[in-house]
């Protein structure tokens, strides 16, 4: 077995015992049942993910920032410059940027991945480097990647997930660096939910009218050239993701047309981040350690992590809903809930990093909280 198909064989749904005494235990603590909205149903989703009720506390958190760029880059998608993807590689390790500040906000660990920065970086504290490539192919001409690259960043996520668990992270955070990828992200999920182009391209970085329509066209031409559904007017999305099989045993992905496995979704218009993210979701979930997922980046990562194994959505949490349009939909997709909203739209793992304290004080209650018994609280069900 491919360490991939070991890491899916891995990933359990979420145990209905945990969640029926998880339940139960919310309902016996000193407050008026239902009282903590959301951070109930987040407490229980962790003991189903864990096993067991109360589930552990999940900290401390570790952020992966997977960096990458993007060959549809020259089809002028983005304002920006590819080598900001490099440069903001250095303003990562250097503690310079807004993930470095929320991540010591919230007492994360940063870790910063190349999996496929256009140029040669140097070893350095905090950065592992696993480079597929030179960044992708680019997505509105063929395939972004070879079958073979999404498996190596696939792993390359996977391995950077299992060292965080073994260096004693209990909470997984996914972060991206890619100039461009708000681009391969909105093929991504109208590949998957068989949504249109113009309904999940956003702006990204802040994009003009005009580069928006381009982007809108790029994104519909490379699910027309990579032969993939979702980039016409009026395309369905299909029950949720994945969970089919495929004529070569893999499971498929994609919605509102022609079943196309996942992985070849990935092929086609993913990036290498995305990949890695995928896998890094994969790998948190198989070791039952909880990921909190960032903005749009890591929602259509999700999708590719949910097509492989659908039980992976039950390890995650959404961490937020960026103002990417895409985002929503993937969320919608996912049937996940995000947890704040604040009109973020930067990625780097922003997002899901203010999401892990709500995380935590969610299960803290299931462990500190006292029940009317213990309390000797008059319980008005009793
Ligand atoms: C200075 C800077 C820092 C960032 N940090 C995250 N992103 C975010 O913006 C990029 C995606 O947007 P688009 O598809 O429009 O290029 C990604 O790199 C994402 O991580 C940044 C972008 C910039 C410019
Ligand atoms: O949704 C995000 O995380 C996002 C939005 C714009 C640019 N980069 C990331």
């Amino acid at each position: 077995m491919t360490i991939l198909e070991q890491t899916v064989a891995a990933i359990r749904p979420a145990d209905p015992a945990a969640l029926a005494a998880a339940r139960a235990h919310q309902d016996s603590l000193t407050k008026p049942r239902g009282a903590l909205g959301v951070l109930e149903e987040v407490a229980v989703r962790l003991a189903g993910a864990a096993a067991v009720s109360p589930p552990p506390l999940p900290a401390p958190a570790a952020l992966a920032i997977f960096a990458a760029d993007h060959g549809v880059h020259a089809q002028g998608v983005t304002p920006w410059p590819q080598e900001v993807t490099v440069q903001m590689v250095g303003n990562f390790l250097a503690g310079g940027a807004v993930a470095n500040a929320f991540a010591a906000q919230v007492g994360a660990s940063v870790t910063v991945v190349d999996v496929g920065v256009a140029a040669d970086l140097p070893p350095a504290p905090g950065l592992t480097l696993s480079k597929v490539a030179y960044g992708t192919a680019d997505l509105s001409i063929g395939p972004a990647m070879t079958a073979e690259q999404v498996a190596a960043a696939l792993e390359a996520g996977i391995a950077v997930a299992r060292e965080l668990v073994d260096q004693g992270a209990r909470c997984l955070v996914t972060g991206d660096m890619g100039i461009a990828n708000t681009t391969a992200s909105a093929a991504l999920i109208c590949a998957f939910t068989g949504k249109d182009a113009a309904a999940v391209t956003g702006r990204g970085t802040g994009v003009d009218d005009e580069t928006l329509a381009r982007k809108v066209e790029v994104v519909r031409q490379a699910l027309r050239v990579n032969g993939l559904p979702g980039g016409r007017e009026g395309a369905s999305a299909a029950g949720p993701a994945g969970g089919r099989e495929g004529a070569d045993g893999l499971p498929e992905g994609v919605a509102g047309g022609r079943a196309v496995p996942a992985l070849e979704v990935l092929a086609a218009v993913g990036g290498l981040e995305h990949a890695a993210i995928a896998g890094f979701i994969l790998g948190g979930a198989a070791l039952r350690v909880p990921v909190i997922l960032d903005g749009v980046i890591a929602g259509s990562a999700a999708l590719a992590a949910a097509a492989l194994a659908p039980a992976v959505v039950d390890h995650c949490v959404a961490g937020h809903r960026s103002a990417e349009p895409g985002h929503a939909a993937a969320l919608d997709h996912l049937g996940l809930r995000p947890l704040v909203e604040l009109e973020l739209r930067l990625g780097e793992g922003t997002g899901g990093l203010l999401a892990h304290p709500l995380v935590c004080a969610a299960v803290r209650v299931m462990h500190e909280v006292a029940t009317f018994d213990s309390a000797g609280v008059t319980d008005k069900e009793a």
